[in-house]
């Protein structure tokens, strides 16, 4: 998939480079904008061999505000709260409340789409290295009864399409806002990707061997930023929860275990643990070394997540399927975007929860999810 990413990825920067160009050198955009749009045709080309045309394709457009507005909303009371009561009642899932409809507007996009390639056969399903060829292929040599039948395939690929773009594109945006906000640690980064002017394979990338500082800001970023900082889990029976750490009750008495029922709903604060100050010291802060220094991980007490010992990609059977491509994706960003330009804050911006966390300005809040940076092509 490396060549189609860094085809993707390098046709964003460059329209983006045209768009900096044409306002004298230097701008001021939201960011969203931008990531969104590399996400989505990145994912499009991997997942299915679509292009959505640098995010100017119609369906692209409305992809992006679909997440746009589900965003939005999500970060108000009313659509959180929404999408909260839709785990208890599956039946507010038929209600036209605006929050619900644009998650499936979203759907109605994607499905169509890739229901079209499968009707057509994809054009090159015997070569092809998208995941939908990948599959088709493995229908035709499968015996009848283990193939995925046409109707299961579609939702595939609009899970990888909702799973892969929107989230991609949030650990990349506060990333690039870290790096903004600490410039040392912006032209350390540079200074290592500009070392080379090839286009890294995913072994090259995946191990940290090559671009150990590009590898640490990778990790840190999806570390402090999971995008879904938040997951639900249904207990399918009745367990026990041991504690790693015993807690005070009311009577006075220390708690070693939380007894579970089953059906019980058990959060998992993604964000909160990957920030543990016990675990990560100073969790809170942006601090790539923390990866590369020998102590850099306090008593080495990892969490057991299913990357890097984080939650980001939570961990067990129903972990993220795609993380290799999203790390692999990730550096690809990074190193594009990285050598390319360099970036400033503009405002001051604050975090908030919604259906994956968000940026929003925080003296203008009423403008929803936002980025706004200023960027300069980095000179020859
Ligand atoms: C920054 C990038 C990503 C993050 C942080 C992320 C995170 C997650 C998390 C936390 C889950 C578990 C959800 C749950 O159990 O409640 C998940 C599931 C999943 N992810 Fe990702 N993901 C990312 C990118 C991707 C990409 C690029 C793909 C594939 C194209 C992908 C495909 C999936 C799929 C198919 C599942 C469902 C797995 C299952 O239920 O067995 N994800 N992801």
């Amino acid at each position: 998939m490396g060549p189609d990413m860094w085809y993707a990825v390098n046709n964003v920067v460059s329209r983006l480079h045209s768009s900096i160009e044409a306002k004298g050198g230097e701008r001021e955009l939201n960011m969203l904008d931008w990531t969104a749009t590399s996400t989505l045709d990145v994912i499009g080309r991997v997942a299915f061999a679509h292009d959505f045309q640098q995010g100017q394709s119609p369906e692209a457009l409305s992809i992006m505000e679909g997440w746009r507005k589900q965003a939005s909303l999500g970060m108000q009371w009313e659509g959180f709260l929404a999408l909260l009561a839709l785990r208890q009642f599956p039946v507010i899932g038929k209600l036209p409340l605006p929050a619900i409809k644009a998650q499936s507007n979203i759907k109605n996009t994607v499905r169509p789409l890739a229901s079209q390639l499968v009707q057509r056969g994809v054009s090159d399903v015997e070569h092809g290295r998208d995941i939908l060829s990948i599959l088709l292929r493995a229908n035709v040599g499968a015996e009848k009864e283990k193939r995925i039948p046409d109707e299961e395939l579609l939702d595939h690929i609009v899970t990888f399409v909702i799973a892969g773009h929107e989230t991609t594109s949030v650990v990349l945006n506060f990333t690039l806002y870290a790096l903004a906000q600490n410039p040392a640690i912006q032209k350390k980064l540079r200074s290592e990707v500009m070392s080379c002017d090839t286009e890294p394979t995913f072994d090259e990338l995946w191990s940290s061997e090559n671009f150990p500082y590009l590898d640490a800001v990778t990790r840190e970023g999806f570390r402090l930023f999971p995008p879904a900082s938040r997951n639900e889990k249904v207990a399918e029976k009745d367990d026990v929860l041991p504690l790693g750490t015993p807690i005070v009750g009311t009577d006075g008495r220390l708690i070693h275990e939380i007894p579970i029922k089953a059906g019980q709903v058990i959060h998992i604060p993604a964000i909160a643990v990957n920030r543990f100050s016990s675990v990560w010291g100073d969790g809170d802060v942006f601090r790539p070394e923390r990866w590369i220094e020998k102590e850099g991980i306090p008593n080495g007490k990892f969490i057991p997540g299913a990357w890097s010992g984080m939650l980001t990609f939570l961990v067990g059977p129903r972990s993220c399927l795609g993380y290799r491509l999203a790390v692999f994706e990730m550096k690809i960003l990074l190193m594009a975007f990285i050598r390319a330009f360099e970036f400033e804050p503009v405002e001051e911006i604050e975090t908030r929860m919604s259906a994956t966390i968000q940026p929003r300005i925080v003296s203008r809040p009423e403008e929803g999810a936002c980025m706004p940076l200023r960027l300069r092509p980095v000179s020859a």
